[in-house]
């Protein structure tokens, strides 16, 4: 058994007592908690990833609700603690919730809940940023000048792709996917192919009048395209972003052989999470096309990078930052604790987890409602009218 982490501890004699396994940013989320009766616990560990051990001493014999981190392991050791300890609500203090073991949660009826829609943009805008980096070789060239490597203007010197005119490929057309599709199109007017399960008729919607847009100024207009496999995206783009989420159908979607499929100069971003690609054979690809380029948020085994990919000219990286502005962090940590709250007070489930401007308004109090619960359904939650 691990020994007992620190803490720091907001409103002592609150009823409902909460926990946050790590500080997050702004105090909106505290002030919430507080407001509503609760006893707001926030982990100061130094260590960055906390084990299930220290997890259950946080939890401690009565504990109603926590708010956790994706780097945790929140499978049925944790929520049988969290159980026995009389709570009812857990929250990822993030979208995606690969790390946690919804079954489990299930059994030991805990709610789970996650952040959808405040990362939108935010997580689009750093995949946009990849690309460009990737394409235009930024950070090739930033390290060279650094260098004092720089000794004048030459025709050769660090020549990449162009995007206007180009096809951007979109795995996993959701909500981030789509933003990021907006982007590109609109911004580097590049057409559009995506590969997803369901159609996006609004992202569709979007490039068409777009197209016409153009063409009504007299310019080259834009297309889209829905692939029916993933192939024909690999194929056909040049720049190709994942977003899809991590399950078993997207474990490894990228492997080698997919990458031999992609054109010998394409650019891969991935901010979705590391298992999408195998990243072993990522590494080897870029050895054997240093033409092709890659920019990464997310690892395989974060928060390591397999053998070889940091010596990799071609390859940017950046430490899973996607969704990190101030305004989307803040927004996480609020969403994260009104889906404790809501729980713990009984509110019923948001209706649409796409539409959570309401609880994200500073100037009014947020609905009586959690935003987000994943097993809402599973669990019999019921479902808010507002
Ligand atoms: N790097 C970061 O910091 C960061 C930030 C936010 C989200 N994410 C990741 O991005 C993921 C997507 O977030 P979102 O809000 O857009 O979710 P979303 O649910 O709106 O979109 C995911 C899309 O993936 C599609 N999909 C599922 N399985 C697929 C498959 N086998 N092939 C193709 N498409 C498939 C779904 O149909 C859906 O449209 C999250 O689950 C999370 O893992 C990472
Ligand atoms: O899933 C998520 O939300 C990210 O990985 C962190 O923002």
């Amino acid at each position: 058994m691990a020994k007992p982490v620190s803490i720091q501890v907001w409103n002592p004699n609150g009823k409902y007592r909460v926990i946050s396994t790590k500080p997050m940013p702004g105090t909106r989320w505290i002030n919430l908690l507080i407001e509503q009766d609760c006893r707001v616990e926030i982990c100061t560990e130094k260590k960055t990833i906390l084990s299930v051990d220290d997890i259950i001493a946080l939890i401690g014999n009565k504990c109603d609700g926590v708010i956790g981190q994706l780097t945790e392991d929140w499978g049925d050791t944790l929520f049988a603690a969290l159980s026995r300890a009389g709570g009812k609500a857990f929250s990822n203090m993030a979208v995606g919730y690969n790390n946690v073991d919804v079954n489990a949660a299930n059994k030991h009826g805990v709610a789970v809940g996650n952040t959808p829609g405040v990362l939108t943009e935010t997580t689009a805008e750093l995949a946009a940023s990849l690309s460009l980096a990737a394409s235009r070789r930024i950070v090739e060239a930033d390290e060279f000048m650094r260098a004092g490597l720089y000794d004048g203007w030459l025709p050769h010197l660090f020549v990449g792709n162009l995007l206007k005119g180009q096809t951007v490929g979109v795995i996993g057309a959701g909500r981030i996917g789509s933003a990021y599709a907006r982007m590109m199109v609109e911004g580097f007017k590049m057409n559009l192919i995506y590969y997803d399960l369901y159609q996006s008729t609004r992202l569709e919607k979007f490039v068409t009048a777009y197209g016409e847009f153009l063409k009504s100024n007299g310019e080259q207009p834009v297309y889209w395209k829905r692939a029916s496999t993933m192939e024909e995206v690999l194929r056909e783009a040049d720049v190709i972003s994942l977003h899809p989420v991590l399950d078993k159908t997207t474990y490894h979607l990228i492997n080698k052989d997919s990458l031999a499929t992609m054109k010998k100069e394409a650019i891969l971003v991935n901010c979705s999470r590391g298992p999408v690609v195998d990243e072993v054979a990522l590494v080897e690809h870029l050895k054997q096309n240093p033409m092709f380029r890659v920019g990464l948020d997310v690892f395989e085994d974060e928060p390591f990078m397999k053998p070889g990919l940091a010596e990799m000219k071609n390859a940017v990286v950046v430490p899973h930052i996607a969704s990190a502005s101030k305004w989307t962090r803040e927004g996480m940590a609020t969403l994260a604790a009104l889906n404790v709250l809501g729980k713990i007070k009984g509110y019923p489930i948001w209706s649409d987890p796409n539409r959570v401007e309401p609880f994200l308004n500073e100037n009014s109090p947020p609905p009586a409602a959690c935003p987000s619960i994943v097993n809402a359904k599973a669990l019999g939650l019921p479902v808010s009218k507002l």
